[in-house]
């Protein structure tokens, strides 16, 4: 299986998120440059954290015009899985492949600490690894995580299952303790929290690294040769 990462100028979690597949799956990983164009050599993608375009106007509002950004799109309609982390879950709802809206942190300042999560839902290809209502230890280090998005939508999410993290002690101010979901396909995740940041004990956690291989496992099922 081999993985994408993708740089935009600001990125900085893009080697964590590198390091993170290497340690936590041992698959194949390689970084791919904003203003390349094709992913299809690719099974997965991942958007890393990171202060892209230097948030200028809104956190990921520029980066969503990047070329790659097309064969983004054309990888998450081919379901495959893409994830975004802080900065890329910033994209992911620019871009709209993921409903609502990222604004400042009710305290205006910038959260930097490892915080529990619980995980809503452990069916999706992201959480296969994880039980329902596992609590996890897992970073923050944002600006802008305080997630919105209206009635409607929020209802939405939650018929569809797409609530996957929320905090246990809210944050940042997010809607109904939102640290991460899914589109309605299930096969694009936003997060605000960095599980490539937790994927060994001498970080302070390995919980991040069940995310990894909940991907890996899923690709696998998917793939297999059954004769
Ligand atoms: N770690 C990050 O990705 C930072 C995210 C973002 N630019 C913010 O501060 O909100």
């Amino acid at each position: 299986m081999k993985f994408a990462v993708i740089m935009f100028p600001g990125s900085n979690c893009d080697i964590d998120m590198f390091h993170a597949v290497e340690e936590a799956v041992g698959e194949e990983v390689e970084y791919v440059w904003h203003n390349d164009t094709n992913l299809d050599r690719f099974d997965a993608v991942l958007l890393p954290g990171g202060f892209s375009y230097g948030d200028y106007l809104r956190p990921g509002s520029i980066a969503h015009f990047s070329p790659i950004m097309s064969a983004v799109k054309k990888a998450a309609e081919e379901g495959k899985p893409v994830l975004g982390v802080c900065n890329g879950f910033q994209i992911l709802l620019e871009s709209r492949l993921l409903p609502g809206a990222m604004r400042r942190n009710e305290n205006l300042h910038f959260i930097c600490k490892t915080v529990p999560l619980r995980v809503e839902n452990p069916d999706t290809m992201f959480t296969n690894q994880y039980q329902k209502s596992d609590e996890i230890y897992i970073p923050v280090a944002h600006g802008d995580g305080n997630y919105y998005c209206d009635e409607e939508t929020m209802t939405a999410l939650k018929d569809n299952n797409q609530i996957v993290f929320t905090y246990v002690n809210n944050t940042n101010g997010s809607r109904e303790n939102i640290a991460g979901i899914t589109n309605k396909a299930g096969n694009v995740l936003g997060m605000m929290p960095h599980p490539e940041r937790a994927v060994e004990d001498l970080l302070g956690s390995a919980d991040g690294k069940k995310l990894f291989a909940s991907i890996v496992k899923q690709w696998r099922e998917k793939h297999a040769i059954t004769t």
